[in-house]
């Protein structure tokens, strides 16, 4: 069977100098469209990428041919090296991944969203005076918001208003981690064996580097962890994901006791680890749509004033009432969708697809880009336009897919931190159009279409908009 087609590449190195290190979503469109197909074929030093910008493949491939498709591909910096091995998210398909995915979901399921509530509303109550206030720096509120949310469903931890050392630690690491996941960036991902070299040999600066940045990944798996063992054993632990997990250990040995805890541990590090950028960005997004779009903010603002009235902020349970923004943030996850090239899964066996062989290894690209701009399903796709979600009767329209079910991802590696996102993503946005007006500042010399988002795997605007 031949392999998907895709640029001819050379030999040895393959399809290296073809690989883009910048938007790689926009080459792979262009790609899909070069070489008319929905799946590409490329390989960069023996490595094999396959790359799906359909929604009818990814889900063929992720949600029905799960069992073959749900592994992840491994990154020696920042897996090994530098210590981040232990994110479930990244872990090959195998038992470790599955216990830590299974206690995750155990304990943080989506039918639990409710009791995430009060945290959530004292969090959003605390955000809305810090965007109004012209001292602080908007995108800063918005990232500390999304950090103490975390913090303190992971944790039971209150984080204090500024240099919270919890937030600090964390935010160093996460930064040095999307740092070191720059594609192409260490020579040691595609020669793994180059982990052996000794740290004082020339050219090892990455060897010494990610020691240093491992004693950073270690302090912000440990130091929150150790806080709420130490308020637990002092009986002054707020409720949270990590005291429910560690007073359901049931464990026979002391041995036994400590591999659990080290579970618990690995998942409590993922609210923050996979849960603030990507909320963050969604944000930011949100806060650039309403400065380029007035007329739809407006809008939203009016259904709210419909809804909710002066007297309150608005709540969760508005959600049904309010169509109209829900359509908007469905436009929001659409528009510049988070994550656009998503996060890769590898093959664990040979498979074939549309009459392509897709070798065993292979790392397996869902081009989210491709689904969510694609013209056939969101006519005029770079517009902005939440009407598209819906009827003539103002309702969501359920016969245009939901982004949302695209940008959380597929199968067995779908996000479980999703209702978490989306209810996080609804009441931040609800109650910031229900209390202020957001536009761009006058005293700017740029303009919101200036604005370009980072290259980072979840991208994050590079400008702030307010
Ligand atoms: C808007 C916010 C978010 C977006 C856009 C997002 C997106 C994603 C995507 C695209 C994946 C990969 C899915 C796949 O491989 O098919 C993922 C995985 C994951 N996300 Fe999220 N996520 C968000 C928020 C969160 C939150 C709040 C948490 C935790 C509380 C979380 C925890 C995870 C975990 C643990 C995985 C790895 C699952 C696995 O590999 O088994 N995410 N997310």
């Amino acid at each position: 069977q031949p392999l998907a087609p895709g640029p001819p590449g050379y030999p040895i190195i393959g399809n290296l100098f073809d690989m883009p290190t910048k938007s790689s979503y926009l080459t792979f469109t262009e790609w899909a469209k070069k070489y008319d197909s929905e799946i590409l074929n490329i390989n960069v030093c023996g490595t094999n990428i396959v790359i799906l910008n359909s929604l009818r493949l990814i889900t063929e491939l992720f949600d029905k041919r799960s069992a073959i498709y749900s592994s992840r591909p491994q990154f020696t910096m920042i897996s090994d090296l530098m210590g981040w091995g232990f994110l479930f998210s990244s872990m090959p398909y195998d038992d470790h991944w599955r216990r830590r995915r299974r206690l995750f979901q155990r304990f943080f399921p989506a039918s639990r969203a409710s009791e995430l509530q009060p945290q959530q509303r004292t969090h959003v109550r605390r955000l809305l005076p810090r965007l109004m206030d012209p001292k602080q720096n908007f995108a800063q509120s918005l990232r500390h918001f999304t950090g103490g949310v975390a913090i303190t469903l992971a944790y039971g931890i209150d984080v204090k208003p500024a240099n919270d050392p919890f937030i600090d630690v964390s935010e160093r690491a996460i930064s040095l981690l999307n740092q070191a996941s720059a594609p192409g960036k260490y020579l040691v991902d595609i020669i793994p064996l180059l982990k052996y070299v000794p740290d004082w040999f020339p050219g090892a600066q990455f060897k010494r580097d990610a020691k240093e940045w491992r004693k950073v990944t270690m302090r912000f798996r440990e130091a929150p962890f150790r806080a709420t063992k130490r308020d637990m054993d002092m009986g002054v632990a707020s409720p949270s994901y990590t005291a429910t997990c560690l007073e359901n250990i049931n464990a026979n040995t002391m041995q036994e006791r400590l591999a659990r805890e080290e579970e618990v541990k690995d998942t409590a590090a993922i609210f923050f680890g996979g849960g603030t950028d990507t909320t963050m960005s969604v944000l930011l997004t949100f806060m650039l749509a309403m400065t380029r779009y007035p007329s739809a903010q407006l809008k939203a603002q009016e259904e709210l004033d419909k809804v909710v009235g002066p007297d309150r902020l608005p709540d969760f349970r508005d959600s049904p009432n309010l169509p109209y923004l829900n359509a908007l943030l469905r436009e929001v996850m659409r528009w510049h969708p988070t994550a656009p090239s998503a996060v890769p899964h590898s093959t664990t066996e040979d498979d074939i697809c549309d009459g392509y062989f897709i070798p065993k290894g292979s790392i397996v690209i869902p081009n989210n880009w491709a689904v969510l701009q694609d013209a056939n399903t969101y006519p005029n796709p770079t517009y902005f336009d939440p009407q598209r979600f819906l009827t003539s009767s103002g309702k969501l329209d359920p016969d245009v897919i939901n982004p949302a079910d695209v940008i959380f991802g597929f199968g067995r590696r779908a996000c479980p931190g999703a209702h978490m996102a989306r209810s996080t993503m609804f009441i931040t946005a609800a109650c910031i159009l229900h209390t202020m007006s957001i536009s761009w500042p006058s005293s700017e010399r740029t303009r919101p279409s200036d604005v370009k988002f980072s290259d980072s795997l979840f991208p994050t605007l590079n400008h702030s908009p307010v």
